[in-house]
């Protein structure tokens, strides 16, 4: 699992031990230094010979970039330094200069930055206070613009987080450098996990300095083995029942493809049945999969909503109160979620909610937050807890990234592996899916009552799984995501 903590967070972990003179630092800057001669390497270069540029800002940060300068020219690289800020930490640069590094005036960094096949961003990290400030911000665009045009894309390699993106809201306000990858300090960052920041990161990788923060992460992202820690195998004791029974009120004359695609995400992701309660497509999905049971009955889970249209959810309304009385789990998707814009004033955490930035919006004028699509889309963290708190659902906003909050405990940041996967009825999919893993758990959360941060991790666990199976070099259709599922889970399991 990747862990991201907000600035101030880390930096009351990092206090007592630099006042111990834990040399952190030094680890830090060693850590970029690996990094940068391991991405020379994977490109067939060595370091010794390599042009590398530091961009070093006047904290810490570019502290970290100028200490990892002198590692590398120590190793044989030919390193220029930059210190565009007007000022600079003044032991790294001495450390630099005493390596052998390079002095590169600001009216030379542009030659310097073109000739460089590696820049080390120092330029800000977790001390920034976005939108990015002059000199910085247009150094920064500057270098945008260098690499454009360029025709060799330098690797970049931010230290810490790439400058410029919101930290700890992952929102983008100004010019950002777009990172190759970016070494992660102790610890990921929200900004690191959660978009629009996120897409700026690159590859992000987590480095050990010796500094652990306490508590819960703000911001999370699973990994397959997190996700077999959450999937119920099933053992010698298991029958369909216990496993789990996905009820769907999907699909409808007008989209009876919807009840297909969430029938084949709810088998895909291992329900022990799935019944379909959507007459007008029964005969269509049982065609596709004949495994489905139709009509009305016991279920661990319910999913409703996925190509319903609005005007037609009013028999949804049946299923919805029957689980939220029972206290089973409910996925209300799509069409569906216009049901909660009246009434359904405190929703347990089980009611799992799957709008995408539109209909969130939707939801949340109508509970009297006017937030707008564009809003949620700058700032999706804050748009998701903002949602949770207001519904007391957990909410999954899928995207190219989904987030993913519920009332309490982190909220989770799950990457596409690919954007292939962004077709129609991917999301049908992933509705049903949920399903089944919550019908999984179903008995556990009925017992447990409102089920608190449960369900978020869940869904979280079927982001991961979906963006698994939808991973493709190519176009992936939504019924192949769905196909694709079974190797998923088994993936993950097999860790
Ligand atoms: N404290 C430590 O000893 C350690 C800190 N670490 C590094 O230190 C970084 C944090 O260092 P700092 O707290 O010094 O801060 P940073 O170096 O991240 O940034 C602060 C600098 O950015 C400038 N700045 C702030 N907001 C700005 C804006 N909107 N526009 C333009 N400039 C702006 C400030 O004037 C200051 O010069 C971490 O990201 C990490 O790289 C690591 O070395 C681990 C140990
Ligand atoms: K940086």
């Amino acid at each position: 699992m990747l862990r991201a903590y907000r600035s101030s967070e880390v930096a009351a972990a990092e206090r007592p031990l630099i006042e111990a003179g834990v040399p952190l630092m030094e680890r830090a800057s060693f850590a970029v230094s690996t990094a940068v001669a391991r991405e020379l390497k994977a490109r067939g270069h060595r370091v010794a010979g390599s042009r590398i540029l530091v961009l070093a800002g006047g904290g810490n940060n570019g502290g970290d970039a100028l200490y990892a300068g002198a590692y590398l020219a120590r190793r044989g690289a030919i390193v220029d330094v930059a210190c565009p800020a007007g000022n600079v930490h003044e032991g790294g640069y001495a450390a630099a200069i005493d390596a052998g590094c390079r002095t590169v005036a600001d009216d030379e960094l542009a030659t310097a930055a073109r000739a460089a096949g590696v820049w080390i961003d120092g330029l800000a990290g977790i001390g920034l206070r976005p939108p990015l400030r002059d000199p910085l911000a247009s150094v920064v665009a500057m270098l945008e613009t260098e690499r454009a045009t360029s025709p060799d894309e330098p690797i970049v390699v931010a230290v810490d987080c790439p400058t410029g993106i919101g930290v700890d809201d992952g929102g983008v306000s100004g010019p950002v450098l777009r990172a190759t990858v970016t070494v992660a300090l102790a610890v990921a960052k929200p900004g690191l996990l959660a978009p629009p920041a996120s897409r700026f990161c690159g590859r992000v990788e987590v480095v050990d300095i010796g500094l652990s923060v306490p508590g819960l992460p703000a911001v999370a992202a699973l990994g397959g083995s997190d996700v077999a820690d959450v999937l119920r195998v099933p053992d010698a004791t298991d029958h369909k029942y216990t496993r789990g029974v996905v009820l769907l009120g999907t699909g409808s004359a007008e989209y009876p493809g919807a009840a297909v695609l969430t029938a084949g995400g709810a088998l895909g992701g291992g329900a022990g049945m799935v019944r379909l309660d959507s007459p007008d497509v029964a005969s269509l999905v049982l065609r596709t999969y004949p495994e489905v049971v139709t009509g009305m009955g016991r279920a661990q889970a319910t999913v409703i909503g996925s190509g319903v249209p609005a005007t037609d959810v009013d028999r949804l309304r049946g299923p919805l109160d029957r689980a939220l009385a029972e206290n089973y789990p409910v996925v209300v998707d799509a069409g569906a979620l216009s049901l909660l814009k009246d009434g359904y004033e405190d929703l347990p955490s089980t009611a799992v909610l799957t709008p995408h930035a539109g209909e969130l919006a939707e939801l949340l004028s109508a509970r009297g937050e006017g937030l707008t699509r564009s809003d949620i889309e700058a700032a999706p963290i804050r748009a998701v807890r903002l949602a949770a708190t207001v519904t007391g659902a957990t909410i999954v906003l899928k995207g190219g990234t989904d987030v993913i909050a519920g009332p309490d405990g982190p909220v989770y940041a799950q990457p596409a592996r690919s954007h292939w996967r962004a077709t129609a009825g991917a999301g049908d999919v992933y509705a049903g899916l949920l399903g089944a893993l919550l019908a999984g758990a179903g008995e556990d959360l009925a017992r447990a009552g409102r089920g608190y941060g449960q369900p978020a991790l869940l869904a979280a666990a079927a982001s991961w799984l979906h963006a698994e199976a939808a991973h493709s070099d190519g176009p992936i259709r939504a019924g192949q995501i769905a196909e694709r599922l079974p190797a998923a889970i088994a993936q993950a399991l097999r860790g």
